[in-house]
């Protein structure tokens, strides 16, 4: 954490120190101090502005090298993951594996010591009610979460209900491959004879968005990361920047996209990641919200565990054995 007492003792400038050794000693700064984080900001633009340039350059070397760790996890299994039914905007609940998980990722977390101050997910309560088995695991519950139909699966249109290896015995794993993992390509839209139709249009978590005449009826991975990353600029990057500590409980393919993104990885290289449902993994960032070295997605469980539980999310859409 960068507090007012570490940057101070970081500043190597003279002038500056002895500053804010005399400054900390008044109690007009104390109060200062005490009296939240505008005046914080407005002290530190204060300290900085007064010490020499050296000291500034040095200040502002100290913040560029400010890393950030973010915490991320798909949901536990869902129902419908259970039962291998493309599930995308349908509000499926977890089973009882799904609950095990999150309680076991939230255990997983508690023992490497993480707590977090700031949580998102999707209006999906797959995702939602692994988040609170989550922070119930931590002692966390009274974490602020912030939902949004923008963290939401992506919207898996006319395939939405089917069976993914009946799917496969139909159109071929071929065909079935390229509408779970590629790019750009997305699935056929739903239409109104599809059960699910009104059910999704109609779902009361979706009153605030999108508007219905926005409303997807498909989505490739494209389509989803860019209804994701606004969201990912607009609330995520400032609560990562003020310094919060965050995770994000959401799905498959939103995560897929936010990690396309700070990767940087190709169309290609996104179309090989499965994400495993209930194991969180985390990224270290730098100011720029780049990967430090080393800093890219790194998954909490043992190696061999997450290499099988990838690989069954990459067989769901194989054909039957
Ligand atoms: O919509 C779905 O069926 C799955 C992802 O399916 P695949 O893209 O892995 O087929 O979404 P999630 O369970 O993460 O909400």
């Amino acid at each position: 954490m960068l507090t007012v007492a570490n940057l101070i003792g970081y500043i190597p400038g003279y002038k500056a120190i002895s500053m804010s050794r005399h400054l900390v000693q008044s109690s007009y700064v104390i109060s200062y101090l005490e009296n939240g984080l505008s005046e914080l900001v407005a002290f530190t633009w204060w300290l900085i502005s007064m010490s020499t340039p050296e000291t500034k350059e040095q200040c502002q070397t100290l913040a560029a090298s400010r890393t950030y760790k973010i915490v991320m996890v798909r949901h536990g299994e869902s129902e419908w993951n259970k039962l291998n039914l493309f599930c995308g905007w349908f509000n499926a609940e977890l089973s009882d594996r799904g609950r095990s998980e999150a309680e076991r990722a939230g255990k997983a977390l508690k023992d490497a010591g993480y707590s977090f101050d700031m949580a998102f997910t999707s209006v999906l309560k797959r995702a939602n009610n692994t988040l609170e088995g989550i922070l119930q695991q931590l002692g966390q519950t009274s974490t602020p979460i912030k939902k949004s139909w923008r963290l939401n699966e992506r919207h898996y249109g006319g395939l939405t209900g089917l069976n993914k290896a009946d799917t496969v015995a139909k159109y071929g794993e071929e065909q079935v491959a390229i509408w779970r993992r590629s790019f750009d390509v997305p699935p056929p839209p739903i239409t109104p004879d599809n059960q699910y139709y009104n059910v999704i249009l109609n779902d009361p978590i979706y009153n605030e968005g999108p508007h219905k005449d926005q409303f997807p009826m498909f989505e490739s991975l494209k389509l989803t990361i860019e209804r994701t990353l606004p969201f990912w600029y607009d609330y995520i990057v400032p609560e990562i920047k003020a310094g919060k500590k965050i995770i994000i409980a959401a799905h498959g393919n939103s995560l897929r996209g936010i990690v396309k993104h700070l990767d940087q990885m190709s169309n290609e290289q996104i179309m090989g990641l499965n994400l495993p449902t209930g194991i969180p993994f985390y990224y270290e960032l730098d100011s720029n919200l780049k990967p430090v070295p080393n800093g890219s997605l790194q998954f909490l469980g043992d190696p061999e565990t997450v290499r099988k539980a990838m690989e069954e999310v990459a067989n769901q859409g194989k054909a039957k054995k």
